[in-house]
């Protein structure tokens, strides 16, 4: 069960006085955004865990959303979630800031002054950026940075418009700031990966050159700095443009696999692995997410047995790859094509998991088999749909894979099929509780999955 931030009495480090009022705006705000993740349980109460006047203008928040808890076969799941945001105040906004708006304070020590998400503003974003040029503190926030790292000041900040999970901010086309909406006490692996990779001179993933984190309430990772690859294009757009052209991907998708395959191969000489996998426990993990996921989508019940099946198979079987550090939310999104390189990026994992379960060694087919699932979303996105597409650019990546890896991920068919399982049902969930219209991309691989061979 994920571990929270969970409330307690909050620490007003620089401002004091009551916050109810910017509790009030806040409540309207938070559900409504991209990044927020209790969208299908309601808001029952929201505290602020800490603030942080950052700089004149602009407070640095913990907050805390509770929801109703809703009892799963899984267990109750936690009644909340920790956010982090960063809000400006001014008497006056400009209209450049409208679409930033949370709200005016109506009482309380920010009385009349309207309150807006700071990430938008310009001069926010600038000053941030100085924090992390200079190491040291704010309140409870540390800034540090890579020491062998010259960020030059000065560059133009533009807040990325994608959707995403967290939120980014990129500077000058130069660097990348990523700020960790969701927070989890710990280290962020998006943090504690790419370093372990970029001190062994792996070059296929950003080196952070700059983070920031906070010891209150709890100590964890709020934000990344990383160069950003300025001429880059995401694999999901490059599959989405072959396919729209009609294109064969097969040559990405088999040096897509290598890259990944390299990237495995660095993961466990970082972080090497303790033992062997343990398939019995891995496939009783996946059977109680199946089980979780079939009672807040009941549409997933009728496959439920079938789906079992392919982890029943799981569990028996002996073979396969040892555990290791993972991506853990492996998709075309996640790899970045700059001149004929790969570069993967995002190594939160899968953002809705405990952290603790997120650094865990699991079975690098756990990777493959996100990938694999994302050839299908791409083939999937228009009519007719192309899963002929879809089935070449999974053996190309297999392909790829295999001839750097050693062992070839098509040879362990229970292995992968239960993978693919858990990753089908895990999607089923995210689409389920962020984009509904989605839902019959993963639906039609679950029923393909639930019967036996698919
Ligand atoms: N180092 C980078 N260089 C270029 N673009 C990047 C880089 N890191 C992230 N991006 C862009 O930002 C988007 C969001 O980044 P990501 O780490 O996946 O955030 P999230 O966890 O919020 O989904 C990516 O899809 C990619 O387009
Ligand atoms: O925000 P993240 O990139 O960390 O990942 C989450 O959002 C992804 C969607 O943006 C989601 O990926 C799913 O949709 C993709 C197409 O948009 C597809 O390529 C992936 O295969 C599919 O899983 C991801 O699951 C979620 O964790």
């Amino acid at each position: 069960m994920p571990k929270t931030i969970t409330p307690r009495p909050r620490t007003a480090t620089v401002l004091d006085g009551p916050l109810d009022s910017l509790g009030g705006l806040l409540r309207e705000w938070l559900p409504r955004q991209r990044w927020f993740a209790g969208k299908d349980r309601p808001v029952t109460e929201l505290s602020v865990l800490s603030v942080t006047e950052l700089f004149p203008g602009c407070l640095h928040l913990l907050v805390h959303a509770s929801h109703v808890p809703v009892p799963t076969p899984g267990g109750t799941p936690p009644p909340g979630d920790c956010y982090q945001l960063l809000l400006g105040l001014r008497p006056h906004l400009a209209p450049r800031l409208e679409r930033a708006f949370i709200g005016r304070a109506v009482d309380g020590p920010l009385a009349g002054l309207a309150v807006y998400d700071a990430l938008h503003d310009p001069r926010s974003a600038h000053l941030l950026l100085e924090r992390l040029r200079h190491p040291g503190t704010a309140g409870p926030l540390r800034f540090e940075a890579d020491p062998a790292a010259r960020v030059p000041g000065g560059l133009p900040p533009r807040l990325l418009d994608a959707e995403q999970s967290n939120s980014s901010i990129v500077y000058g086309d130069a660097y990348i700031l990523k700020l960790f909406r969701r927070i989890q006490p710990g280290v962020n692996p998006d943090l504690e990966v790419p370093a372990a990779l970029a001190a062994l001179g792996c070059a296929r993933v950003p080196a952070p050159v700059a983070w920031f984190t906070t010891a209150d309430p709890r100590p964890a990772t709020l934000g990344v700095l990383q160069p950003f690859l300025p001429d880059a294009t995401d694999g999901w757009s490059l599959a989405l443009g072959a396919l729209a052209a009609g294109d064969d991907f097969t040559a990405e998708a088999r040096a897509l696999g290598r890259a990944m395959a390299e990237v495995h191969l660095a993961l466990a000489e970082a972080f090497p692995p303790a033992g062997p996998g343990e398939n019995g426990r891995t496939a009783e993990a996946m059977r109680a997410r199946l089980d979780a996921a079939a009672h807040a989508v009941p549409g997933l019940l009728p496959f439920v047995p079938g789906l079992r099946a392919a982890f029943a198979a799981l569990a028996t079987c002996d073979t396969g790859p040892p555990a290791q550090r993972v991506h853990g939310d492996l998709h075309l999104g996640q790899v970045l094509r700059a001149g004929r390189d790969w570069f993967v990026i995002d190594f939160e994992g899968e953002p809705s998991r405990p952290l603790a379960e997120r650094r865990t060694p699991q079975s690098p087919v756990r990777d493959v088999a996100g990938m694999l699932r994302s050839f299908d979303y791409a083939a999937r996105q228009r009519r007719p749909w192309r899963p002929e597409w879809a089935r070449r650019c999974r053996e190309a990546f297999c392909a790829g894979y295999a001839a750097r890896a050693g062992w070839d991920p098509r040879k362990k068919h229970a292995l992968l099929r239960a993978h693919e399982t858990d990753r089908a049902v895990y999607e089923v969930l995210y689409e389920a509780r962020h984009r509904p219209d989605w839902l019959p991309v993963p639906m039609a691989a679950i029923k393909r999955l639930a019967v036996w061979g698919g």
